[in-house]
């Protein structure tokens, strides 16, 4: 009979002095078989090394970022890890849970869900700050100090996972986030189904909200936005974060990048900032 606490190693593939390697693992906090992907630059032998975590975005699994995020080789150089968890348990059938590309499958949200059936298994905010982290420690040459990155739905999930833990993350930083889900249609239809239809239950998931509350932590934020993206009055809503940040000093770097998407494209391109940004809060750089 399979051991609960086993990972199992699905892959390894050589890339820039290093090991991507995905794994999967029964999780204990989502009651599912979880795959994640781990890459784990040589140095790692040396030292353990400090993590990024990675949240990635509806419709993406562990592998979009490390495939298209071109990110391996300045984390290599930096002697940085980088955990990309997939965005929902997997393996269940619930109504509706793989009807729309914006909730349910892939679209976990990042919180735990309380409301039936999802609070059976869609636990990913406690996967992500807490189960995840642990196993990560345990099975891999790293050090227990991480930070946390993410996009769109990630994004919302990396500011979120940094705002209600202070301490637990050295950094913080997202690509075009979801910074007000309680005001925008993906988070309204999300909380909705997964916290119910009691919107002061949505506030503890909802970046806005958690600066104006937070008391005892002001991690600097940086976000990166593409003005040219689709998703940013109706979803992605920057200013409401901005005017937030604002209120109560919490210090923000917002950069607007003319011209660029809600792509991979935009990622890659602003991708070292945020490496160098975490190295410099991890002690590396
Ligand atoms: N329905 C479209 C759009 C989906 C999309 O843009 N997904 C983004 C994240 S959106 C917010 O969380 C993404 O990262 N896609 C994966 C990728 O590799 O680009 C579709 O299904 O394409």
């Amino acid at each position: 009979m399979e051991q609960d606490i086993a990972i199992e190693l699905l892959s390894q593939t050589r890339v820039s002095n290093g090991w991507l390697k995905r794994i999967s693992h029964h999780s204990t906090t989502t009651k599912s078989r979880m795959t994640l992907a781990i890459y784990l630059p040589d140095t790692a032998n040396d030292k353990p090394l400090p993590v990024l975590y990675w949240l990635s975005g509806l419709t993406c699994n562990d592998e979009n970022f490390c495939q298209k995020a071109g990110a391996l080789k300045l984390a290599s150089e930096l002697g940085l890890a980088i955990v990309c968890p997939d965005t929902s348990p997997r393996g269940t059938d619930y109504p509706g849970e793989h009807d729309s590309w914006d909730f349910g499958s892939a679209a976990g949200f990042y919180l735990n869900a309380t409301q039936a059936p999802w609070s059976e298994t869609y636990q990913m905010y406690d996967y992500v700050v807490t189960e995840l982290p642990s196993l990560i420690e345990q099975n891999f040459p790293v050090s227990d100090l991480k930070s946390i990155s993410g996009h769109s739905m990630g994004g919302h999930g990396a500011l979120i996972c940094a705002l209600k833990n202070p301490g637990h993350y050295r950094s913080v930083s997202a690509f075009s986030p979801v910074t007000n889900p309680s005001q925008c249609p993906w988070g309204e239809k999300a909380f909705s189904h997964y916290l119910g239809s009691n919107k002061q239950a949505w506030e503890a998931y909802d970046a806005c909200e958690l600066i104006r509350t937070s008391l005892t932590e002001r991690l600097p934020l940086l976000i990166d936005q593409g003005s040219a993206d689709s998703f940013l009055d109706v979803q992605l809503k920057p200013d409401n974060l901005k005017q937030a940040c604002e209120a109560v000093n919490h210090p923000l770097t917002l950069r607007v990048q003319p011209e660029y998407d809600h792509s991979y494209y935009f990622i890659s391109t602003f991708i070292d900032d945020h490496l160098k940004h975490h190295a410099t809060a991890l002690g590396i750089l």
